[in-house]
């Protein structure tokens, strides 16, 4: 369903070039938990951006069930991300100016896929699934910051996108938070989401199905993991 063929992200800088992707070759299945780990500059998020087209690679392919992702145009990238792929990020990125509620209803509006009358319910039904429906209507800032990042993970998912993309969503939080947020993401990949975590915690027995590490831009392994 994914697959990178060949990518390559080269950075200027003003001491010559920076390869922080080096030819780089994956495929991952429908369904999949996977890890990706490297030491910090390794090129975890410069991947992410690659799979989400947040980014573009100087050389090399990624396709997307069937979508080139770097030849659609920027005027449909943004839709068909929403769509696609749902994005978490360490630090929430909830609008504060809304509601929880409202947060996830931008999100159904902006890619439009889910039909109008359904939104709220939908939403809700998200927020219940994550274990923070009582705090719908009340504003990011009034939430604990494992609540917000439970926010922000049924934001990523009220567009039914069939793959979940998460970059250190667990790294401000605290240790129980932590494991159940990552319990939460386990449960997705099993009802059939394929779910990337980029991670800093130890994946040794934590249930991925894959661990894949970058060292320099490269990958260096790609193991199964341990459940
Ligand atoms: N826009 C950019 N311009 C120049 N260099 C960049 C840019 N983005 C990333 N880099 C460099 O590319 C390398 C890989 O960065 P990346 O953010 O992908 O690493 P990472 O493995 O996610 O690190 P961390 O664990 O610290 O988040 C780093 O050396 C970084 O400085």
């Amino acid at each position: 369903m994914i697959k990178l063929s060949g990518v390559k992200k080269v950075f200027p800088g003003s001491n010559g070039s920076f390869t922080a992707l080096d030819n780089i070759d994956l495929h991952l299945a429908a369904g999949e938990f996977v890890a990706i780990v490297g030491k910090s500059g390794s090129g975890k998020s410069t991947l992410l951006n690659m799979l989400t087209g947040i980014d573009h690679p100087d050389s090399g392919v990624v396709t997307i069930n069937d979508t080139r992702v770097h030849t659609l145009p920027e005027s449909q990238l943004a839709k068909w991300r929403g769509a696609n792929i749902g994005i978490v990020f360490q630090f929430f990125q909830l609008i504060p100016t809304l509601s929880i509620l409202e947060n996830l209803l931008l999100a159904m509006d902006f890619v439009d896929v889910i039909p109008k009358p359904k939104r709220a319910q939908r939403a809700r039904s998200l927020l219940n699934l994550v274990g923070i429906e009582q705090h719908a209507d009340k504003f990011p800032a009034a939430l604990s910051g494992g609540e917000q990042q439970r926010a922000a993970i049924a934001r990523a998912l009220v567009n039914a996108p069939p793959i979940l993309v998460a970059d250190e969503p667990t790294g401000n939080l605290d240790s129980k938070n932590a494991s159940e947020i990552h319990a939460l993401f386990r449960q997705f990949s099993r009802s059939g989401k394929t779910v990337i975590v980029v991670t800093h915690e130890d994946v040794s027995a934590s249930g991925y199905d894959r661990i894949v590490t970058l060292q320099d831009g490269a990958l260096v392994s790609d193991e199964r993991g341990a459940a």
